[in-house]
């Protein structure tokens, strides 16, 4: 489709302005219908973060060629994207502004939350990182304006960003080339299939046999095992066919692991000493206070992290849950229409049946509690193994112009481990290669991660990986640094009180 003359910068301004979410993909603009915003089956808040941004790399690495070919059909213009690629908008989001219904039926602009700068460029807090904090008085003015939209000056590199983004791109296609998108159902998945039926038939035996804590032992190795294929399905990395993979994923995680498919997220830790502010999260669009409770366990969290990671599950059923009643009264997904949510609802339920039967049929309080707790404990090495992937890295934000693969390899790790044994990580320790390439069936990941790595020392970019156990100590030296800070902070607080009454 020919394009009359291109969109200018200030007219892509101009619009997003006035409320449309446009997008830069390429030298295209897109713009995201609002029926697509709410119904999108990455959620609306994956768009909106884009808004006005460059989300080329992301968009290539999260959609199957047909859904590209679909987004490509919102095209509304071009833009020239200049020597350096397309020098990103903040996104009205980002600044606490989103659209919202009003009484009369229209949409307007809401100021949700106030920005939070650091004035300093530090290591912890750069001058390019967003955060956002509870509004206290009215904004001054009824929406976004073209110097909300402004990018913040950043040391980082345009034109090296801009290489990076490019080399993705032919990252991209060899990996493509190399086949590496192709499932490996039989050497791949055949294997783990029989891991999973051995480990449910040695719990259904154990059961049988009133050996309780051994048969929860082996559902808790059950359910760990599983969550692997529940991951690769949630990310569309199976068969590449949503609906396919959604139902798939609903069995697996809903009925057989309690959990929801279209939810799954980590325990909460305080990683950065930039939360002793109180945050507004626009995900959970509510304040994540530092408040009393935050200020007794944070001191503690290094101290705490095993022992929060044993009942880490338990957080799970509550934000699954929560997940899923929020969607209840949502418009119908673009993608999966509403039988998702019943079908997630139904299988849930299910799940309790199955789950509480057991329980009630050993006929012991006292067992059927140490059973609950063994089914828990023995998945942690799964929740411990998420938090090493992601909480010993930097959790700085660079701000819009930092390119996807640089962001993705700052700020996630691989744990290093034997092919042999790398079923016990079920390919989450590749966690670098999976941020870069989510949809990438994950018994590829290996051998994709080979490329990776050519491209990091290429481009002078970390490839970071460690040992578990090493990992394991960066993690909590970390929770330790964070909670040192936070006991320090504490202790200045209490000095100048005493100061103050002195006086
Ligand atoms: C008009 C624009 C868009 C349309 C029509 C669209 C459509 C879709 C569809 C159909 C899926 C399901 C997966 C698939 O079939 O490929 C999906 C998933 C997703 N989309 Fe979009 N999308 C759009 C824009 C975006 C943008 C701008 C982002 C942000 C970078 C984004 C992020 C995601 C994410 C994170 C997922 C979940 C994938 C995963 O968990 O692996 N989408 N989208």
């Amino acid at each position: 489709m020919g394009f009359p003359s291109p969109i200018t910068r200030e007219q892509v301004a101009a619009r997003i302005l006035a409320g449309d979410n446009l997008i830069i993909l390429r030298n295209k603009v897109i713009r995201v219908p609002p029926s697509w915003l709410a119904t999108h089956p990455g959620g609306p808040l994956a768009i909106l973060h884009f808004v006005g941004r460059d989300a080329t790399d992301e968009v290539d690495a999260f959609h199957s060629d047909a859904t590209l070919e679909r987004i490509d059909r919102y095209t509304i213009g071009t833009v020239d994207v200049g020597e350096h690629g397309w020098l990103s908008f903040v996104p009205p989001i980002m600044s606490g502004w989103v659209r919202r219904i009003t009484a009369d039926g229209s949409k307007q602009w809401y100021n949700e939350a106030s920005p939070f700068n650091s004035e300093t460029d530090t290591a912890p807090s750069p001058s390019t990182q967003f955060l956002l904090v509870e509004r206290t008085e009215d904004p001054p003015r009824p929406g976004p304006t073209l110097e909300t939209l402004q990018p913040p000056p950043t040391p980082i590199s345009p034109k090296i960003y801009a290489q990076h983004s490019a080399a993705y791109k032919v990252l991209h296609k060899r990996v493509i080339d190399a086949g590496l998108y192709k499932t490996r159902y039989i050497t791949g998945y055949g294997p783990e299939i029989v891991r999973y039926t051995l480990l449910a038939i040695l719990s259904i035996v154990a059961y049988r046999y009133g050996w309780f804590i051994t048969s929860a032992f082996f559902l808790g190795l059950f359910w760990h095992q599983v969550t692997f294929t529940a991951h690769d399905l949630g990310h569309v990395g199976v068969t590449h066919d949503w609906t396919i993979d959604r139902l798939l994923g609903i069995f697996i995680a809903d009925l057989l692991g309690g959990l929801s498919i279209g939810w799954w997220h980590l325990p909460f830790f305080a990683v950065s000493p930039v939360f002793f502010n109180s945050l507004w999260s626009s995900y959970y669009k509510r304040v994540m206070a530092f408040d009393a409770i935050a200020k007794i366990f944070i001191p503690i969290q290094h101290k705490l992290f095993y022992v929060i990671m044993c009942f880490a599950r338990f957080n799970l059923y509550v934000l699954s849950y929560t997940f899923l009643a929020k969607h209840a009264f949502e418009p119908r997904k673009a993608v999966g229409g509403r039988w998702w949510w019943w079908g997630e609802v139904i299988c849930l339920g299910l799940f309790f049946c199955w789950y509480s039967s057991l329980l009630m049929a050993i006929g012991n309080w006292k067992t059927a509690l140490g059973y609950l707790v063994v089914s828990h404990v023995v998945t942690s090495p799964l929740h411990i193994q998420i938090v090493l992937s992601h909480f010993s890295r930097s959790t700085e934000d660079f701000g819009p112009v930092e390119s996807f693969p640089a962001r993705q390899l700052r700020t996630t790790v691989d744990v290093i481990c034997s092919p042999k044994i790398e079923f016990i990580h079920g390919g989450l320790h590749l966690q670098v290669t999976h941020h870069l390439f989510p949809r990438l069936p994950r018994h590829n990941l290996r051998e994709a991660s080979m490329l990776v790595k050519e491209f990091a020392k290429e481009h002078n970019l970390e490839y970071a990986e460690f040992g578990f156990f090493e990992g394991n100590g960066e993690v909590r030296g970390v929770l330790k640094q964070v909670a040192d800070q936070v006991k320090i902070v504490g202790m200045v607080a209490d000095a100048n009180i005493r100061d103050a009454l002195k006086k």
